[in-house]
Parts: structure tokens; C-alpha cells; sequence
């Protein structure tokens, strides 16, 4: 009955719903709205922001990208985040009732939300349990990454390590133990004690539902602030950090006719965001119908923004500083070398200026000298900054490999480096919640006979992410993940918010939606936005999903491996079996919504079968039907689209009773 009730509210009723849901009474609140707002920016600030930002922001062109990005925020992040708190808000329902609201035939934008959010929390929290393995390991001086290991002879060094980087080699060996391929391998079992900690962490903060985790939030979003501004102004003090910032920030405007910068820029916006993930829906699910939900859209989406751009100052000054430290010895090294060769007349005619010049003396000098005397023959290198900011700092590599190495040659090593990765921590932990809100709560919702047992189905919700997780920490688990952040998260993100975007601007209808924005923030939002959700939003993420289909269509799949005989990464292509699961990922995220769509067309069409329509009805009146039949109350739910549905035995038992001449039955229907 309940159920029923929400549907024809949304299906006939175009006036306010309040006292229409029955179970929002019961639903809990926030403790206040800082610890909302805390959760939001919690969820949607998180490892994509220090990790892929500025690893995109440097690829794509650097101040031109940031401009492009902040474009792409305003067009479709904003209108899209204020149309997800907005619908959460108003109809207190998760993910899946919001759009089963709606349309039951929407439902499925709900499940693969639920999907897509479930793939993400399954690899973040991996990229967890890496971070608090490289904190248990940072409390030891020097730092375990500091220097390459010897071989059990003690005169040589690890030959995997010599002919990589001590950080390099930890990270491969030493933490992820990684093997040359994807594919089956054994278990790397303290990296899967790690996993287990960060779900019991996850799970802990989870188990009073938003109650504890509100609480959690004021450290786990706080925090990461703290730290990354410390880091700001200890990475600005060291040498070489203004010119990586320099080097990051010079705009490189050709990159805006590169459609896949766009394709990229735009993918992550939805990322940060956390456009389509519904963990945003569940969180504003929990507000007060008053709040002012456009205020938090355009907040939040700004400390996201600025959060970034923070983030990439801290990488990149950091990165700045580990660059002009290697470039120095580079150059220190290279002069040794030509002493060496003009010491015995090798070279001569070389005017090398020995003493007192700089890196970018050296620099000059070598790019005029090495055309006629050729210098790389004799392994002597130009040593530029810039060669060295731009050796790849993606991912993965940029956290626990180049940010790592560029910490061992800060003082006090170990200090930063526990701050660092209890920032990882927190930024991470904060950002599962939402992901895991983004789960339990469209579920508990729409599958009433949970919720008398929310604790244990949180914990069974953990206990399956990390039963799953153990794909993830075999010695070949750090390739899913990769699988995982680069096809799961993003197409159908895409699908899942162009449909969700249709179902409010379309199936809804726009003005109807502004109506009910109005009515709970007391004033109606800029006309623009209804523009936004009706055209250009949706139009602008059709060219996204047209772009990255045909990049998915020529751009052969590829992952980066590290092979160890090498000791090198090297790229390969996915076996067929990889391919397979890559494209059912993709698949199985976004089948929720043809599959529930054509499931409610089929269920409505033997629903006709079974009943009759019958004469007009007026929701809001009561049911006017023709003069054989009175409506009753439990007519309503079945006022459908102006019409009656009423079952057929039921018609031959009214009307049996009708013809009877029961009066007093008749009375009673009709009050
Ligand atoms: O940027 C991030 O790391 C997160 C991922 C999950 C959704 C919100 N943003
Ligand atoms: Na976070």
C-alpha cells in the first residue's frame, strides 16, 4: 500500500507530496548541517582529486586545462549535482526510489547506480588498504624506500632495484609483489591484511548509518586539509618548487580543439563529483525538506574545485622540488664526466664554464654544444627539469612512487611521509562512506523488509566488498584495479547521469521540478538551470558519450605493466578473457535500466490484462467514475494516468453487490 501510494504520487499528482510518504517520518536527519555539508565534500573530495587531477591537469595542457575544466563544471557539473541534491531532498528516497518515483520504469537508473558505486567502493578501498600498508611502513628510519636493498653477499644491490629506483622497487616488490601480467596468481597476504583493516575502518564508521559516520566526518574531511596546506607551505620552501608549479600552470591552449581532452576533462568532473554514483542522493535524502540545497550544490562543487587545484599546487611543487634535486645531480654528475673526458682529450674545444653555473647554464650550454660534438655517445645528458617533470606521474605512480621518493629527501622523512598517507586515509575513508551510503541506503529504501536489520546488512554489505576484494590483493590484484578505475567508473557514469538527467528535464518535466525546488527552498531558481537539464547538459553528455565510444572503439585496450626481469613498466594489451570481463563491467553498470524498463512495460501490460479501466478519475477529489460504480478508498493507489484500473473480479463482486441493492455498502465507500 505504501509502495503503491508513491508511485501514484508520482505518476498523477503534480502538487506537493509531504504527507504522502509515510516512511520519511521515521527517516533519521543530520546532526546539523555541517556535518552535511562535511559528508558531501567528505564523499566527493577524494583520492581522484590529488592523484588524477594533476596528473590530467599536466597531461592536457595545464592552465588550459583548469579553464576547460572549470567550463565543464559550470555546464554540466553544477546544474547536474543541484538536480541530484534536489531530487534526493525532495523525495527522501536513495537512488533507486528517487527515479522509481518518478517512473517505475526508471527504477533501473537506481540499481546501476547501486552497481556502479559498489565497483568503485570495491577498488578505493584497495587503494586504502595500499595506503595504510605504506603508513605501518613509514615508522622506521631511513624510510624503507630510501634505499635499494643488498643481496644476500652484501657487496651488490638487488638487481631489480639498481636498474629501477628503491621507491620504484618497493612499490613493485615490496608492497604489491607484482607479477609480469594480469591474471590468476597467489595471494599477497599482508597486503590482504591491509584490505581487512580498511573495511573493518569502513565498517565501523558505517554502523550507526549516517549518525556515526556525520561524526567521523569532522576529522576524516577536515584533516586532509590540514595536511595538504602543511605540505604547501613546506614543498614552497624548498628549492625548485616554484618552477614545477610554473611548468604545471603555463597554458597550453591548442588542447582545447583535442576532443578527448574535453572527453577527459569532462569525465572528471562526473568523477569528483560523484555524478551517478546516487551516494549524493542518499545524503541529501537525509535533509530537511527546507534546506537550501542550491547553496550546497554550488559550495560544494566549489571547495571540490579549489580542493583540486590545492592539491595540484602541493604535487607539483613537491614534484618540482624532486626534479630539480635529480637534475642538480645529473649535472653535478655529467661534470664529472666531461672533466674526465677532457682530462684525457677526449673532448677538447669545449668551453664548458666550470665553475659556479647553474642547471639552466649546463641546460643552454649542452642543447649548443651536443649538435657538433654529440655528447650522448659518451652518456652525457642534457639534464632539463622539464624531461623530468614530464616522466610519467599518473595514478598510482604518483602517490606511491614519485610523491614517496620525493618525501625520503625531505628532513624528517618519516614525519611526512605517516601524514601523507593518514591523508590518503582519511581522504579515501570519507569518500567509501558515501560510496557505501550510495549502496545501503537506495537499498534499504526500496526493500522495506531491511530495514529492520540495517546493522547486519551493513556488515554483510562489507563482509561481501572485502570477500570481493580479494581479487584485488593477489600479486596481480594493482591490474584490476586499474581495470577497474578506467572502464567501470567512467561510461557508464555517463549512461547512468544522461538517463537520470532525461527522467527529470523529460519525464518529470523541468517546470514541474522547478515548482518543487521552489516550494522547498521558498524561491525559484535561475530560469538558466531549467535550460541547462532541458538542452544543453543533456546534449553536452551526449557528445561525451560519443566520444569516449569511439575512443573505446579504436584506442586498443591497453594496461601498464611492470615487468620485472626489465625492471621496467611496460604497456600490454588485455588477453581476451580481460577484454571480456572489462566490456561486462561496463555492461552489467548499465543493463539495470533496459532490464527493469522492459520488465515494468511487461509487468504494466499483464496488469491490462487483468483489469479494466474504468471512466475518468480525479486523484485529488476522490475517484468520479460513471454511475454504476463509486470509488472507495482504496481506489486511489489504482488512479492511474486519469483512469481507474480496477481488477475484474473485483468489478463483478461491486457490481454483484450493486445490483443487490447493498446500500450500506455504498455509504461506505463513498465517505
Ligand atoms: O574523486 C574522487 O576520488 C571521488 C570518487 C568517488 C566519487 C566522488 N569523488
Ligand atoms: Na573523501
Amino acid at each position: 500500500m505504501e509502495k503503491s501510494l508513491n508511485e501514484l504520487e508520482g505518476s498523477v499528482a503534480g502538487e506537493s507530496s509531504r504527507d504522502l510518504l509515510p516512511e520519511t517520518a521515521h527517516r533519521p536527519t543530520w546532526g546539523s548541517k555541517v556535518q552535511y555539508i562535511l559528508a558531501q565534500v567528505g564523499f566527493s573530495v577524494g583520492l581522484g582529486n590529488v592523484w588524477r587531477f594533476p596528473y590530467l591537469c599536466h597531461q592536457n595542457g595545464g592552465g588550459a586545462f583548469l579553464l576547460l575544466y572549470f567550463v565543464l563544471l559550470l555546464v554540466i557539473g553544477i546544474p547536474l549535482f543541484f538536480l541530484e541534491l534536489a531530487a534526493g531532498q525532495s523525495i527522501r528516497q536513495g537512488s533507486i526510489g528517487v527515479w522509481k518515483h518518478i517512473s517505475p520504469r526508471l527504477a533501473g537508473i537506481g540499481f546501476a547506480s547501486c552497481v556502479v558505486c559498489s565497483f568503485v567502493a570495491l577498488y578505493y578501498n584497495v587503494i586504502i588498504g595500499w595506503s595504510l600498508f605504506y603508513m605501518f611502513s613509514s615508522f622506521q628510519y631511513p624510510l624503507p624506500w630510501e634505499n635499494c636493498p643488498a643481496l644476500a653477499n652484501q657487496t651488490q644491490k638487488e638487481p631489480e632495484c639498481a636498474k629501477s629506483s628503491a621507491t620504484t622497487y618497493f612499490w613493485y616488490r615490496k608492497a604489491l609483489d607484482v607479477t609480469d601480467s594480469i591474471g590468476a596468481s597467489e595471494m599477497n597476504w599482508p597486503m590482504t591484511g591491509c584490505l581487512i583493516f580498511a573495511w573493518v575502518l569502513v565498517c565501523g564508521g558505517m554502523i550507526k548509518g549516517i549518525k556515526s559516520s556525520g561524526k567521523v566526518m569532522y576529522f576524516s574531511s577536515i584533516f586532509p586539509y590540514i595536511v595538504l596546506v602543511s605540505f604547501l607551505i613546506r614543498g614552497l620552501l624548498l628549492d625548485g618548487a616554484l618552477d614545477g608549479i610554473q611548468i604545471m600552470f603555463t597554458p597550453k591552449l591548442e588542447i582545447w580543439g583535442d576532443i578527448q581532452v574535453w572527453r577527459q576533462a569532462a569525465t572528471q568532473v562526473f568523477f569528483a563529483l560523484g555524478l551517478g554514483f546516487g551516494s549524493v542522493i542518499a545524503y541529501s535524502s537525509y535533509n530537511d525538506r527546507e534546506n537550501n540545497c542550491h547553496f550546497d550544490a554550488i559550495l560544494v562543487s566549489f571547495i571540490n574545485f579549489m580542493t583540486s587545484i590545492l592539491a595540484t599546487l602541493v604535487v607539483f611543487a613537491v614534484l618540482g622540488f624532486r626534479a630539480n634535486d635529480i637534475t642538480k645531480q645529473c649535472f653535478l654528475g655529467n661534470q664529472e664526466k666531461i672533466r674526465g673526458l677532457i682530462a684525457d682529450s677526449t673532448l677538447q674545444a669545449l668551453t664548458l664554464p666550470f665553475d659556479n653555473i647553474t642547471v639552466a647554464e649546463y641546460s643552454n650550454w649542452y642543447t649548443t654544444v651536443d649538435a657538433e660534438a654529440n655528447l650522448t655517445q659518451y652518456g652525457i645528458t642534457n639534464c632539463r627539469v622539464e624531461d623530468e617533470m614530464n616522466k610519467g606521474v599518473e595514478g598510482t605512480g604518483l602517490a606511491f612512487i614519485a610523491f614517496t621518493e620525493a618525501m625520503t629527501r625531505f628532513p624528517a622523512s618519516p614525519f611526512w611521509s605517516i601524514l601523507f598517507f593518514l591523508m590518503l586515509l582519511n581522504l579515501g575513508l570519507s569518500t567509501m562512506f558515501g560510496n557505501m551510503q550510495g549502496i545501503i541506503t537506495p537499498l534499504l529504501d526500496n526493500f522495506t523488509c531491511l530495514r529492520k536489520r540495517k546493522t547486519i546488512f551493513t556488515i554483510l554489505c562489507c563482509i561481501s566488498g572485502l570477500l570481493i576484494g580479494f581479487v584485488f590483493v593477489q600479486r596481480s590484484g594493482s591490474y584490476f584495479v586499474s581495470m577497474f578505475d578506467d572502464y567501470s567508473a567512467t561510461l557508464p557514469l555517463i549512461i547512468v547521469v544522461i538517463f537520470e538527467n532525461v527522467a527529470v528535464a523529460w519525464v518529470y518535466g523541468a517546470d514541474r521540478f522547478m515548482d518543487d525546488i521552489e516550494k522547498m527552498l521558498g524561491y525559484r531558481p535561475w530560469r538558466l538551470y531549467k535550460y541547462m537539464w532541458q538542452y544543453i547538459s543533456i546534449l553536452a553528455m551526449i557528445g561525451l558519450l560519443l566520444a569516449s565510444l569511439i575512443r573505446m572503439c579504436i584506442a586498443h585496450p591497453t594496461y601498464q605493466a611492470w615487468n620485472m626481469e626489465k625492471a621496467a613498466e611496460e604497456k600490454l594489451e588485455y588477453p581476451p578473457w580481460a577484454l571480456a570481463t572489462l566490456i561486462s563491467l561496463i555492461v552489467v553498470a548499465s543493463l539495470p535500466i533496459p532490464v527493469v524498463f522492459l520488465k515494468q512495460i511487461l509487468q504494466d501490460r499483464l496488469q491490462s490484462l487483468r483489469t479494466k479501466s474504468y471512466g475518468q478519475c480525479e486523484y485529488s477529489q476522490g475517484c468520479t467514475v460513471d454511475e454504476v460504480l463509486e470509488p472507495t478508498e482504496e481506489d486511489i493507489p489504482r488512479c492511474l494516468n486519469g483512469y481507474l484500473h480496477v481488477e475484474m473480479e473485483d468489478l463483478a463482486e461491486r457490481g454483484k453487490l450493486l445490483s443487490d441493492g447493498d446500500e450500506e455498502n455504498n455509504d461506505n465507500v463513498t465517505s
